[in-house]
């Protein structure tokens, strides 16, 4: 039984890819105009159209700019300069001031810069001194205690093996006590960067001016971010949206919309994002092609963050003063921009705009396919509208369909579903060869009529009616 069933569904397969070999290379199909009077459907189809010629002419040919070759490499330069001056109170009347030379470390960076906000620092000679509090191995009762201590990343020196008594402010500075901790060989005395910090003072109003040279290598147009007789200006969205010097209260606003994370940010550090984007029509003047300014914030914002916060780093200046080397250490905490650029530019390219015409127009035709398939497979008419569009024509005489009746059936026979698209398995008929006795052309033609090979098949080709390919079978 499985044998049969299983030979049965591999004859159904070999008869269904002979079927549609043979359909492939004698069949040829062509269009059939039919004239369907339907209010539903004929509003139904224009509305689909207008819809598609919006998208595709509208949207995606002129708003998109279809009938242009775009090309997004871009070639660009950016340099940073930064303007203000800040300054620190030390005292009443003590302050120091910070310029563009004391704050912005390196001097030059690649599509880069830092401002220092805030910073420790520390005066510092080779010598030994206690460890900082903030090394847990530095704690100690006796110097053997200080003795074999492993060295870790974290320590300022090498341990002497001396445990010393230092003097410790509590924690609201007003009482003293001592504490013991282990002494080291280095830079001395070792940064506390739990000491108050050195807040550079009215960095908002800064100034900082982008400037960028770029070039699209594809069009061979150069272009650059700074307008013809730009004057002395700072960019404001309405007033000079033109204008490459921005206020770095205006960057940071735009980064950051919490006041307190904008305070931290220059307490600790941050990073930021400034992104330039170009779009230039190349078939309009180069010179209306503006870039685009976005900033964002690329840290973590304090609240979420507890390992590491902001963003910092140490540097040193050295000296040598009466024979012994000294150094200035700073801990600088501060706002470091990250510039990107990108592009887009577009210039009218006809084999472009062919191309796009020829997609734009078979998008079009979505309309008639959508409209057929409700009107052959979902309309309560499905069945009558199928028997007008579908028709199978046979060139060969009538007489000669009826001789190769009489024919044996080939291995290579396929069934043949006539014109009538209502045709069921049992009209489905197999050609025969003469040669056959009666009797067995008789027991042939009922086998062959009653196997689910040829129902399956008809259900095959039903599937393929319905995708519209041929005629259908109820
Ligand atoms: N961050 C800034 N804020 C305000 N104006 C700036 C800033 N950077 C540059 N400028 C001004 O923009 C103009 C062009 O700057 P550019 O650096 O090309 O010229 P410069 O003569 O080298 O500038 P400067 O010597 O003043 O640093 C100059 O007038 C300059 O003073």
């Amino acid at each position: 039984m499985d044998t049969l069933s299983s030979d049965s569904k591999r004859f159904s397969c070999r008869l269904f890819m002979k079927h549609v070999f043979y359909g492939f290379i004698t069949e040829y199909e062509t269009q059939k105009i039919v004239t369907i009077h339907s209010y539903t459907i004929t509003a139904l189809l224009r509305f689909i159209q207008i819809i598609l010629l919006f998208y595709s002419f509208g949207y995606l040919l002129i708003y998109k700019k279809g009938y242009q070759y775009q090309d997004t490499s871009i070639i660009s330069s950016v340099t940073l300069k930064v303007k203000g001056i800040g300054y620190v109170n030390k005292g009443p009347n003590d302050s120091y001031v910070f310029d563009g030379t004391d704050y912005i470390i390196p001097p030059s960076e690649n599509n880069a810069i830092f401002i220092m906000t805030n910073f420790i620092e520390t005066e510092q000679s080779r010598s030994t001194c206690v460890e900082s509090p903030a090394v847990p191995l530095a704690f100690c009762k006796k110097d053997s205690d200080c003795q074999k201590k492993p060295d870790r990343s974290d320590m300022n020196g090498r341990w002497t093996g001396r445990c010393s008594a230092v003097s410790k402010l509590s924690e609201n500075k007003t009482t003293n006590s001592t504490q013991r901790l282990c002494e080291i060989q280095g830079w001395c005395p070792v940064e506390d960067d739990r000491q108050k910090p050195t807040i550079i003072q009215d960095i908002p109003n800064f100034t900082i001016f982008l400037k960028n040279f770029m070039e699209f290598p594809t069009f061979n147009v150069k272009h650059k971010n700074i307008g013809e007789n730009l004057k002395s200006c700072v960019y404001d969205p309405l007033t000079h949206p033109d204008c490459p010097i921005f206020r770095l209260s205006y960057i940071l606003n735009e980064a950051e919309k919490n006041v307190t994370e904008r305070e931290l940010m220059l307490l600790y550090g941050a990073v930021i994002r400034v992104k330039l984007d170009w779009d230039c029509n190349l078939d309009r003047n180069i010179k209306s092609c503006k870039p685009v300014y976005s900033f964002a914030r690329l840290d973590t914002p304090f609240h979420e963050e507890t390992f590491s916060v902001g963003f910092n780093f140490r540097f040193a200046s050295h000296w040598k003063y009466k024979r012994s080397y000294r150094r200035s250490l700073r801990k600088a905490y501060g706002l470091r921009f990250i510039i990107s650029v990108s592009g887009k530019a577009g210039k009218f390219d006809f084999i472009t705009l062919t191309l796009n015409t020829g997609s734009l127009v078979g998008i079009f035709g979505l309309a008639s396919f959508v409209c057929d398939y409700i009107l052959l497979n979902l309309s309560k008419k499905a069945a009558v509208y199928r028997e007008q569009v579908f028709q199978r024509f046979r060139s060969r005489p009538a007489s000669m369909d009826q001789s190769v009746l009489q024919l044996k059936p080939r291995k290579t026979d396929a069934s043949t579903i006539f014109q009538n698209p209502s045709a069921t398995e049992r009209e489905v008929t197999p050609v025969y060869h003469l040669s056959e006795s009666p009797q067995r052309i008789h027991n042939l033609a009922n086998r062959s009529l009653s196997s689910s090979v040829l129902g399956q098949q008809n259900r095959m080709l039903g599937f393929q009616a319905n995708l519209g390919l041929t005629n259908p079978v109820n």
